[in-house]
């Protein structure tokens, strides 16, 4: 795959200081999840397939990875992909690195592949939930060794299927990994969560909307229980939207500069969980609409507080904390204990790091709650965390001297942020 490599960046990094009003209208980079689910359902389709504008990013390039590496045929130079499935064999070793959706996304797939298939990924991948995953496989019929990273799936070439109860409540991803390939399986597979609150639904409904557009048939019309029929994956022709939740800090940046900014080409309907950015903004006081060219987003004088259950959109989190860090009264952001299983304990490391530049804030445990207080300059610590990053820059856009730690770290699902962020403050 080839990929121009970004100038490289300070570290850490000073952010630059929105000045003045922000006034952009910008074309972000495709939806990491819309990418990954693509490329898996190609994968697995029975024809070649096209994924349009994908994102090209570590996550994506790790799933490519991971793909080819089960032998699937994947043409990556040009601006669309081409994906030729194959019958798919080990040995391979899949390298997740901080990616989620690869990690759970991927062993039902190795399942389907003949041979032996290691997992592993980045040291604190080691540290993110996947057994749920393992097991179900298990309970369907598939030979896979370990609870967590690293894990070996020995694919049989096939997946007996059926039906499974999973707890799901740590990550939707478990739901989402196994009905993507669930029309593989020999029986399909019929998916029963038991346990608290699934998090991060919309994600569920793209995988079911994604499967339904290539002609699976899913039934999700009870809570909780999610039902794929076997059959085939028809192949795609699909361009991806743009990323909505890797939108929240530019049009934060709007927020916090009393500026403008339009996302160019913001679906009018989607699964996304980005989406939810309108309501969230326009609770704040921004002004929200629609305009021939995208989603705009004007900022307020007077940044209001908010009171936000974010638990179906927990990837916003850092973004909005960032928000509620600068708004003029309190905030609570509700429903989010999963969130401690992300790239990193994003509660800890949010409480820590605006904490850090006078933010007044409490952890709880599933959530954050801020009074008003000024902020002030200072380093803010990334921990790995592409969306820790938008948090700091943030903050650095409205606040003199905050250097971010590893901004390259964005590198996951958006290249060149840096970059890209210069160009606009
Ligand atoms: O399926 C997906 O593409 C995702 C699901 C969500 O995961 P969780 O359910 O673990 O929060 C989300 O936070 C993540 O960024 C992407
Ligand atoms: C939780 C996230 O990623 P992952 O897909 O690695 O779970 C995220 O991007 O906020």
């Amino acid at each position: 795959m080839t990929t121009s490599a970004p100038a490289p960046v300070a570290d850490p990094w000073p952010a630059p200081r929105a000045t003045a009003p922000v006034s952009a209208v910008v074309s972000l980079p495709g939806s990491k999840s819309q990418t990954n689910r693509a490329l898996v359902l190609a994968a697995l389709s029975d024809a070649p397939s096209v994924v349009r504008r994908p994102l090209r990013s570590r996550d994506t390039s790790l799933m490519v990875a991971g793909l080819r590496a089960l032998g699937c045929g994947l043409a990556t130079d040009g601006d669309d992909w081409t994906v030729t499935p194959v019958p798919l064999a080990g040995p391979a070793r899949v390298d997740c690195g901080l990616a989620g959706t690869v990690m759970r996304f991927l062993p039902p797939v190795a399942g389907l592949a003949r041979g032996t298939v290691d997992f592993d990924g980045d040291p604190h991948m080691r540290l993110r939930p996947v057994g749920e995953v393992l097991g179900a496989l298990r309970a369907l019929g598939v030979d896979v060794e370990g609870s967590g990273l690293p894990f070996t799936v020995h694919g049989a070439g096939r997946v007996r299927g059926g039906t499974v109860t999973v707890d799901a409540s740590a990550s939707s991803q478990f739901i989402s990994a196994l009905l993507l390939a669930g029309a593989r399986f020999d029986e399909g597979v019929d998916v029963l969560h038991d346990g608290k609150p699934v998090p991060s639904l919309p994600h569920i409904e793209m995988t079911v909307a994604m499967l339904r557009e290539q002609g699976v048939v899913v039934d999700d019309s009870d809570a909780d229980r999610w039902r794929v029929e076997p059959g085939p994956i028809r192949a795609l022709d699909r361009t991806i939207e743009p990323d909505l939740s890797n939108a929240a800090p530019f049009l934060a940046l709007a927020a916090v500069s009393r500026g403008t900014v339009t996302v160019r080409d913001w679906p009018r309907s989607t699964t996304q969980a980005g989406d939810r950015l309108r309501e969230i903004l326009a609770s704040m006081g921004c002004e929200v609409g629609f305009t021939d060219e995208g989603l705009r987003v004007s900022g307020p004088e007077r940044l209001q507080g908010v009171d936000l259950d974010l638990h179906d959109v927990g990837e916003l989190t850092p973004a909005v904390a960032a928000l509620c860090a600068l708004a003029e009264g309190p905030s609570h952001l509700r429903g989010i204990g999963h969130i401690r299983g992300h790239e990193t304990d994003r509660l800890a490391a949010l409480a820590h790091e605006l904490g850090g530049l006078g933010a007044d804030v409490t952890e709880r445990a599933d959530g954050l709650s801020f009074g008003p207080s000024p902020l002030r300059g200072g380093l803010f610590r990334t921990y790995a965390d592409h969306r820790m990053a938008h948090a700091g820059v943030i903050v650095g856009a409205a606040v003199d001297g905050v250097l971010v730690e590893d901004v390259a770290t964005t590198s996951k699902t958006f290249p060149d942020f840096a970059g890209f962020w210069s160009g606009l403050v």
